[in-house]
């Protein structure tokens, strides 16, 4: 994608998107309702023209303004979150839906193989109704790959499924992806599906792509207030800047990862996420527990530093703290990630 944009009427839902995958690398775009996920999506299927750009598939450009391969041609397959299976055909008959021009030998062989990797080989002759949400998306995947797409697209694929289904199965169509050599990029807004699929992460807002990294950059270098805020959890703390690159905060002195401009005297604001914050009896530096969720493993602590803002912190849940209890709490971090 160079410089994409695209707008209905007089509004522009995307403005200059640019991003690239290689060959076999899953992406995701990620971003709150309403941001222009599918619009990007729907752009690079062929269904929405573009107003300004370029979309590139493996050395063709497919659109500009003026000119707009039409989708058939376009090779590219999709899967969506309603499945949009024909109820009318077998499992197997919608897996061949798409492979009509081969000899039927062929085109069995092809769906048996297919219908193996999805994890659905016994229920070729089912009708699709008859299948579960997390078959039936399966059954979608296989249909989508029979043609063999230049590119997968992916539209909220796992949001009709139960969270621990919507887990299990990110992995496994991570894994087929991955052993197919696909290409693929998904639209989602809940990040741990963008976390457990992809290879690049891109975060939207109103139109526009604010980081295009790996989830690790997303989570510990955010380059972008909005991103840090909409990636992990987290807390912001006021700090001054009191050497160039160095920062002063309630909890002590770091060096200033960030490309910000830090000028001596300069007010900016702090990122620190749950496991930067550590809970240590041995430490002098307290703070109050002020809220408390149990996630299993961990304890996730919301705790009142002695000016009154908080902090996060991930806690090993055999540390059961009551609310209003003060905790020793030590800081695990180099180099913060600092905002305007
Ligand atoms: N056909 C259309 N005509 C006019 N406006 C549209 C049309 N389709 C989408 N929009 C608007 O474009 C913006 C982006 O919509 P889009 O569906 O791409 O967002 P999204 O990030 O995929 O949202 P969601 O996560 O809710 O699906 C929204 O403001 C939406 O109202």
């Amino acid at each position: 994608m160079d410089q994409v944009s695209v707008g209905y009427g007089a509004k522009s839902v995307l403005a200059q998107l640019s991003f690239g995958l290689a060959k076999g690398e899953i992406g995701c775009l990620l971003g709150p309702s309403g941001c222009g996920k599918t619009t990007a999506l729907r752009a690079i299927a062929g269904f929405e023209p573009i107003r300004a750009g370029r979309i590139h598939l493996n050395g063709d450009i497919i659109a500009t303004a003026t000119a707009q391969w039409p989708p058939q041609q376009r090779g590219i397959g999709m899967v969506f979150q309603d499945y949009a299976l024909f109820p009318h055909l077998t499992v197997a008959g919608n897996v061949g839906f798409g492979l009509g021009a081969l000899p039927r030998q062929e085109r069995r062989r092809r769906v048996a193989e297919l219908l193996e990797v999805v994890g659905l080989a016994g229920h070729a002759d089912d009708y699709t109704h008859a299948l579960s949400g997390g078959q039936q998306q399966r059954v979608a995947l296989a249909r989508a790959l029979a043609p063999s797409p230049r590119l997968l697209l992916l539209d909220e694929p796992f949001s009709n499924l139960d969270v621990e289904l919507r887990e299990r199965l990110s992995q496994e169509v991570r894994d087929i992806l991955k052993s197919r050599g696909i290409t693929a990029l998904l639209v989602t807004h809940d990040q741990h599906e963008a976390f457990a699929l992809a290879d690049k992460i891109g975060v939207m807002a109103e139109g526009r792509l604010l980081q295009w990294d790996s989830a690790y950059a997303l989570y510990h270098e955010p380059a972008d207030r909005f991103v840090a805020d909409f990636v992990g959890e987290g807390a912001f703390l006021p700090a001054t800047v009191v050497a160039p690159g160095e920062l002063e905060f309630e909890l002590g002195r770091r060096t200033c990862q960030s490309t910000l401009v830090c000028e001596p005297g300069q007010k900016v604001q702090v990122l620190l996420r749950p496991d930067d914050v550590l809970h240590d009896d041995s430490s002098q530096r307290h703070a109050r527990v002020v809220k408390k969720a149990f996630r299993g493993a961990q304890f996730l602590y919301t705790l009142a530093l002695p000016s009154g803002a908080t902090v996060l912190s991930l806690v090993p849940s055999h540390h059961d703290h009551a609310i209003g209890e003060a905790i020793g709490i030590r800081l695990e971090i180099d180099h913060v990630i600092a905002f305007a």
